[in-house]
């Protein structure tokens, strides 16, 4: 179950750049369009500080965080839902990730060429948007003709709810705007979701400014945020160019003393991570033991069984009970033992909802 966020946006905005920093990969960055033609996919860790501090107390023989995938797809341009700039192959990329992370470029800088001549994030927002839109209202448009005529003359109910749904979306499309803006219900959002449209998946939009912008943004950003207010979508601050000033530095200390003298706390790589995987809604259980602190992503809402499932189909099929330990309690109390001793490890059966931060240990046979 890997998730997967891709990176979206015009070509030359920066894309890649950012795509080297989160993944310390050496994706080719340059300045000319096109640079990038065949994703790149890298894995990157979630950093999370409670498996740091869990890890402190249990000195596992290994610690394993989290991952997400982070793809750096082609930038897109006008008419890619036409197949124009290899489009058909680029938004097919994006079709297979979870969620996107739409960069704009918000720098000026007279030698990097803008594909469009001018610096203008908003109208760069809207070329994309575009196209994503255009290639959704495709995929719907398909999905209306299949179901039409079972919709209007057979009395199948799923058809018929399909049918409507579909039209709901396509007008809002035919608006001018993004799927996930719409408002549907989880149980209309069900009809649609074989068609993975692109529109619908979520977003964080990532304004990459100057160096000197990092903290207060500029007058760029400002546009974005005003232009995102109904998609109730975040916008991150961050330079891809300082960025990968910080992915250059070897150790923890030179990184944050270079951050402080910026003003920052963290690392817009680091906000990026946490923002996508809020975005995902995802959280976090811990295994902690001698031989390994592990976190492990779960979609929140998931039961027990269904976490232990992520560990092992098998811990699923033949789960018996979990036993759970709060983060704080464990925290506080130091061990699992220490825990047990003072009644704060609770023994749940299969329907029991993990909460983030939980740390489990699973009973099954196979
Ligand atoms: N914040 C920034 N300030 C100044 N220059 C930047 C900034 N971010 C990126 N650049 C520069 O912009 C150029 C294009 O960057 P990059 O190759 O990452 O773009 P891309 O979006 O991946 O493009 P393509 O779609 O063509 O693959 C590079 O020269 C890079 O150094
Ligand atoms: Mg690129």
């Amino acid at each position: 179950m890997a998730l997967q966020c891709g990176i979206v946006g015009l070509p030359n905005v920066g894309k890649s750049t950012l795509f080297n920093c989160l993944s310390n990969a050496k994706a080719q960055a340059a300045n000319f369009p096109f640079c990038t033609i065949e994703p790149n996919v890298g894995v990157i860790t979630v950093p999370d500080e409670r498996l740091t501090k869990l890890a402190e107390l249990v000195l596992p023989n290994r610690i394993v965080p989290n991952t997400i995938e982070i793809v750096d797809i082609a930038g897109l341009v006008k008419g890619a839902s036409k197949g124009e700039g290899l489009g058909n192959q680029f938004l097919g990329n994006i079709r297979a990730t979870d969620a996107i992370i739409h960069v704009l470029r918000c720098f000026d800088d007279g030698n990097v060429i803008h594909v469009d001549g001018s610096v203008d994030p908003i109208r760069d927002k809207e070329i994309i948007d575009t196209e994503l839109q255009l290639k959704d209202l495709e995929a719907v448009g398909k999905k209306i003709q299949k179901v039409e005529k079972m919709a209007k003359t057979g009395g199948d109910k799923d058809a018929k709810k399909a049918y409507e749904v579909c039209n709901i979306v396509k007008a809002h499309l035919e608006s001018g705007k993004s799927v996930r803006t719409a408002l549907l219900s989880d149980e209309d959002k069900e009809y649609i979701d074989d068609l993975f449209l692109l529109t619908a998946k979520p977003v964080v939009y990532v304004c990459n400014v100057d160096e000197n912008s990092v903290t207060a943004g500029n007058h760029y950003v400002d546009l974005v945020r005003a232009s995102v207010k109904e998609e109730d979508a975040e916008v991150l601050i961050i330079s891809a160019k300082i960025e990968s000033e910080i992915a250059e530095l070897e150790s923890y200390e030179e990184r944050q003393e270079f951050l402080n003298d910026l003003g920052l706390k963290e690392s817009g790589v680091s906000q990026l991570i946490q923002a996508a995987y809020k975005l995902l809604k995802l959280g976090t259980y811990f295994t902690a033991g001698v031989q390994e602190v592990r976190a492990w992503t779960i979609t929140m809402g998931y039961t027990a069984p269904q976490a232990a499932g992520v560990i092992h189909t098998d811990f699923e099929k033949g789960f018996i009970r979990a036993e759970v330990i709060k983060y704080d309690d464990f925290i506080k109390y130091g061990s699992e033992a220490a825990c047990k001793e003072a009644g704060k490890l609770s023994v749940e059966g299969k329907q029991y909802v993990v909460s983030d931060g939980d740390i489990m240990h699973f009973r099954f046979n196979v």
